[in-house]
């Protein structure tokens, strides 16, 4: 359900479960994982492009799987958790890039990525409430961090899509590209990404993703010391140097 495939300095993950337009099923998360935990450890990666088919990124959790389960097992045996949040532990920068659907769980997957790229044909939504509940794997809260109260509202509200030119002025994207380039890219970026400094690329995502969870003071004390710590590293001597004797910096 899953394809890897190494291109250049990025980790390519495809989701490949074609007939259920990606259904995020209990199997697949567990092949994610996997696949997300062994490009994080491979220093030959600096970044991991997840992507789906021109059809869909992801049409959400697998509506099949849910549809008999109960409370309170679904509360003691959280099916969300762990499993889905793999990709919150990924130390490396991780690119969404996303055709067609993204729709509940896969719109919630792809903000958990730490930037989205779009093509022309992405439709982001969370339509869980046309099946009598809600986001669960964070949508209401990225959603909202994303795109503000009134929008975020009304797409979980009415499970109203989004395209990909609005997702873009609306700032849950970070670029629009044509379908047939999406791929190459991301995996531009990702080897854009792989040619700076390892340790400033690590900080620089752990300071962003902060501001979702800190308070404006603490986020600030976090991120001044993760600037000051930079002044430890090889990169940062590197990088000063390069400029100052207008070179290129070999980090
Ligand atoms: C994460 C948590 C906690 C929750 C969730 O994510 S809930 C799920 C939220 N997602 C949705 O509600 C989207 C459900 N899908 C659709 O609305 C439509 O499939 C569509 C708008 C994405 C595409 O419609 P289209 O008419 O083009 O295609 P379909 O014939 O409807 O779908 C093809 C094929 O895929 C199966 N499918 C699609 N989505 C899911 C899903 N989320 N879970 C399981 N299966 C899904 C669909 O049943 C159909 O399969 P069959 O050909 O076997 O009928």
């Amino acid at each position: 359900m899953i394809l890897t495939e190494v291109q250049g300095r990025a980790g390519v993950i495809r989701l490949n479960r074609p007939a259920a337009l990606n259904a995020l099923c209990d199997q697949l998360m567990g092949e994610l994982g996997e696949a997300l935990g062994r490009f994080d450890a491979d220093p030959a990666i600096a970044a991991i492009v997840l992507t789906g088919s021109e059809r869909a990124f992801a049409a959400g959790a697998d509506i099949k799987e849910m549809q008999n389960r109960r409370f309170p097992g679904t509360y003691l045996h959280d099916f969300i958790g762990a499993r889905w949040e793999a990709v919150l532990t990924v130390r490396k920068p991780v690119i969404a890039a996303v055709a067609g659907f993204a729709l509940g769980g896969g719109c919630e997957l792809a903000m958990m990525c730490d930037l989205i790229l779009a093509a022309e044909t992405a439709k982001f939504g969370q339509p869980e409430i046309n099946l009598g509940i809600i986001p669960g794997a964070g949508g209401s809260q990225r959603l909202t961090h994303a795109i503000g109260k009134s929008k975020a509202m009304e797409m979980v509200l009415t499970g109203r899509m989004m395209n990909a030119e609005e997702a873009e002025r609306a700032g849950l994207v970070a670029r629009v590209v044509p379908a047939e380039s999406l791929v190459s890219e991301a995996v531009a970026l990702a080897e854009k990404i792989g040619g700076l400094s390892a340790p400033a690329v690590a900080m620089a995502k752990e300071a962003v993703n902060a501001a979702f969870e800190l308070p404006l003071r603490e986020g600030v004390r976090l991120e001044r010391r993760l600037f000051l710590g930079l002044f430890g590293t090889e990169g940062q001597k590197e990088g000063m140097a390069a400029f100052l004797e207008k070179r290129k910096p070999r980090f």
